[in-house]
């Protein structure tokens, strides 16, 4: 692989554009990197314009001139896409998959050659460098392949290497982890506006403490739960509120949350099986 490789991406959204803003910050120069999608032409502008990247609109040309192929449409759409660029791939790229649920043998067999496949899991987070990501080595992918994804998303945050059948978790948790807590941050926002608070002052508050709490569990070896006790004085304000969220069966919640997350990453990878068993 060349020192400064050239990473095409197919798929021109929110994750793409999260990684791309990411990558251009650190290690990354934005003449590497190539955007090709469907047909949205004025988002491809959006991007050239806004990272200074190549955009493509002949998604064959774009692949061809890859060292890193980094596939980021829905997991829907990947068939169509990788119908029109297979025969463009060859074997000395590397493949990085983002689709959340498809595993890298439907990848291989959608490329139709023994190409090195990873699958990653990253966050938008990526953007400012923050992602949490996980990714997977397919079977023709080497030791040497998984360092270059690793590396490539280091440079967006932290990685962790994990077998392939963990990446549906992973996406339960931390694929789809940041909607969680904007969706927190919405309900802070909300209560905030029905308990008579100005949001010029809330949202700044309601910022810093979630920034302070994540910074607080970064930092110490405490356990959330001990924490937690920490802010709740006996018969105070804490023990009141947190036993409304028990009421309302916060935390059951949540873990329905995280494992339908999960099951939905399963589905996703298995639809795409069925529709390619149909078309065959
Ligand atoms: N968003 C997230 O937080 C995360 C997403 N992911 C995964 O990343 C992938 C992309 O998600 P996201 O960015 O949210 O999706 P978006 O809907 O924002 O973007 C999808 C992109 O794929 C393009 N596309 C669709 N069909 C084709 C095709 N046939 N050929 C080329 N490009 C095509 C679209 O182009 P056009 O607009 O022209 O149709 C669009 O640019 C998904 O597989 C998702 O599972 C993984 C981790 C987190
Ligand atoms: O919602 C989704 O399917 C994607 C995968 C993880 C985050 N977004």
């Amino acid at each position: 692989m060349k020192n400064r490789p050239t990473i095409t991406f197919i798929g021109a959204g929110s994750m793409a554009e999260s990684l791309i803003s990411g990558m251009t910050k650190t290690l990354y120069v934005p003449e590497q990197i190539i955007v090709t999608n469907r047909c949205d032409r004025t988002r491809l502008e959006y991007m050239n314009k806004t990272y200074g990247v190549r955009s493509e609109t002949d998604k064959r040309k774009a692949v061809k001139e890859a060292d890193i192929i980094i596939l980021a449409m829905k997991p829907k759409d990947v068939a169509e896409a990788m119908g029109a660029v297979a025969s463009a791939i060859h074997g000395h790229q590397l493949i990085i998959s983002l689709l959340a649920g498809v595993t890298t043998d439907t990848i291989v067999s959608l490329v139709g050659k023994n190409v090195a496949v990873i699958r990653a899991m990253p966050n938008t987070s990526a953007a400012i460098g923050q992602s949490a990501t996980a990714i997977s080595q397919g079977r023709f992918a080497t030791a040497a392949h998984v360092a270059i994804a690793k590396k490539l998303f280091e440079t967006v945050g932290i990685v962790a290497i994990v077998p392939e059948q963990d990446l549906h978790a992973v996406t339960g948790l931390s694929g789809s982890g940041p909607a969680y807590v904007y969706y927190l941050v919405e309900a802070m926002e909300k209560a905030a506006e029905e308990i008579g608070l100005d949001r010029s002052v809330a949202k700044p508050l309601i910022l810093q403490t979630i920034i302070g709490a994540a910074h607080m569990l970064q930092s110490t070896s405490k356990h959330p739960s001990i924490l937690r006790k920490e802010v709740t004085s006996p018969g105070g304000t804490t023990e009141a509120g947190i036993q409304v969220l028990e009421q309302y069966r916060f935390q059951e919640a949540v873990a329905a949350c995280i494992k339908r997350a999960t099951e939905r990453s399963e589905e996703l990878g298995k639809a795409l099986l069925s529709s390619a068993a149909m078309q065959s």
